[in-house]
């Protein structure tokens, strides 16, 4: 039997972004040939993409790690590193991805729509693009970010326009086979059908589909049978359609106390979509009506399910006595479904929400330490995780930046004092405000080289001549590039 796989976990993570390279260029005759660095590449994005071609999820429950590629490393004379490559991953249509605790993160639906499961790192800056006017040879680069790790739920819930629902053996699989050209596995035995199967159905210009799902029993709510999990694969369907056996010899069994028995596992059901099962039009297939004894049944119950409003249709897989006007009628309804809704997008490309505002942060005081603070903010965080702590001109840099956004600023409001532990991005630094409070931050020389500014005894306005004369495109660019 072939293993159908509708909920797995999968480890999803992203390609972390290659490190900046810091390198000086080199010529002959030409020593200080300026920061030549590249950026390190970006790490790939771990993809979800809806494919009609794929109908389980079974590969994941074999391979439940995903890992995108890095982003290579830059290197000297400018050369990026490579970016890492995106990871895809085909799912079938009516994913729906979960997050650890349950929570519903998107429901993919339609051919090509894409889900950004886990972002990549950016790739560190390499010291040419970190060069500017007032930091023309920096010795250091940037980091490049770890990319996104998560942990995901994927449970498949089938995009049917209609479901099949009723007791083991009533002949939802046989109804399936002879509508469509799906060949479910048909047998006398209960439970014959362990997944759901989808049939495509033509009748007259419309087409539609059609899910049969697994028996169900009453007590299924409290996992009797095959308990009500695969019930999700009925909470798309804009139809529901009882398959009453009216030939069964089981005892306390009729047609009316089966649609009791099974309307009343459908309310204990919660649809994890949203909404209820309780508001979808209903039909009734009285079935297996080739049996006399069931055809007299049916004659005697019918006008009581029609006065609970149900439609009913009479019908013998075996004959298909009634098959035809079932599946128009059933037409009907969906197409009157379908005018109702607002047009879907054939292809909804879905992207991950990116944070709104990425631009603040927040000063608290360490819960852990009296003395300390903590800093939190999207930006700050980012920037600890750019540096690279082994090189003091880098650790210079991120003070810069910080007091830039008015990290340190805020700190001496908040109370802090020099020396004390301040953690920002789970890394602790003794706080050295490089600037008193409340002054306006001036770029720092950090990061250039005391040959390039060996003037003092050259006077300004011939230092600007000599400089002009000197100009070369590198600090051209510079100018240009300028922060
Ligand atoms: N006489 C008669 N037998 C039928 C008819 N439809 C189905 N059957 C028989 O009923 C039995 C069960 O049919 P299935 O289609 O497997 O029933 P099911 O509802 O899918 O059953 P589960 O998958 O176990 O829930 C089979 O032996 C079928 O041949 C019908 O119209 N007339
Ligand atoms: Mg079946």
């Amino acid at each position: 039997m072939s293993r159908f796989v509708d909920r797995v976990v999968i480890h999803v993570a992203a390609g972390s972004g290659g490190n900046g390279c810091a390198s000086v260029h080199r010529e002959k005759y030409k020593p200080l040939g300026g920061p030549d660095g590249g950026d390190g590449g970006n790490g790939g994005d771990v993809v979800l993409v809806v494919d009609n071609n794929v109908h389980t999820l079974l590969d994941f429950h074999f391979r439940p790690h995903a890992v995108a590629d890095s982003g290579k490393q830059g290197h000297g004379a400018n050369r990026d590193g490579a970016t890492g490559e995106d990871l895809e991953l085909t799912v079938p249509d009516g994913t729906v991805v979960l997050d650890a605790n349950g929570e519903i993160v998107v429901d993919l639906v339609g051919h090509g729509t894409r889900f950004i499961a886990a972002r990549g790192g950016r790739g560190g800056l390499g010291n040419a693009a970190l060069a500017s006017k007032a930091r023309r040879a920096p010795g250091f680069a940037l980091l490049g970010e770890p990319g996104e790790t998560r942990d995901l739920v994927l449970e498949l819930r089938s995009v049917a326009d209609a479901g099949l629902l009723g007791f083991p053996s009533a002949g939802k699989s046989s109804l399936i086979s002879v509508l469509s050209s799906a060949k479910p596995k048909i047998a006398d035995y209960p439970f014959t059908t362990l997944v759901p199967n989808l049939g495509v159905v033509t009748a007259g210009d419309s087409v539609y589909t059609i899910a049969d799902v697994p028996g169900l029993i009453p007590g299924a709510s409290q996992g009797k049978g095959l308990g009500l999990d695969f019930l999700r694969h009925i909470e798309r369907c804009s139809v529901l359609v009882h398959v009453i056996d009216c030939a069964t010899y089981e005892a306390g069994r009729d047609p009316l106390s089966d649609i009791d028995a099974l309307e009343q596992e459908l309310a204990r059901y919660t649809p994890a979509l949203g909404g209820t099962l309780a508001d979808r039009p209903r039909m009734v297939v009285l079935n297996k009506l080739d049996v006399p004894e069931a055809r007299e049944l049916a004659e005697l119950v019918r006008p009581e399910i029609e006065a609970r409003g149900l439609p009913v249709f009479e019908m013998s897989t075996v004959t298909r006595a009634g098959l035809r006007e079932f599946s128009f009628a059933l037409a009907k309804v969906i197409e009157e479904d379908r005018a109702s809704k607002p047009t879907p997008e054939a292809t909804r490309i879905v992207l991950r929400p990116t944070a709104v505002d990425d631009s603040g942060f927040t000063v608290e005081h360490d819960p852990h330490d009296d003395t300390g603070f903590v800093v939190r903010g999207e930006r700050p965080d980012r920037w600890v995780r750019q540096t690279d702590f082994n090189n003091t001109e880098a650790v210079g840099y991120l003070a810069d930046r910080l007091a830039r956004l008015g990290v340190e600023e805020a700190l001496a409001k908040a109370g802090a004092v020099p020396g004390c532990p301040v953690t920002i991005g789970g890394v602790t630094f003794d706080w050295e405000p490089s600037t008193p409070a409340g002054v306006a931050v001036m770029m720092h020389n950090r990061g250039s080289d005391p040959r390039l500014e060996n003037n003092a005894r050259i006077g300004a306005t011939e230092r600007k001549a000599a400089k002009v004369a000197r100009r070369t495109p590198f600090e051209e660019m510079l100018d240009e590039d300028d922060e």
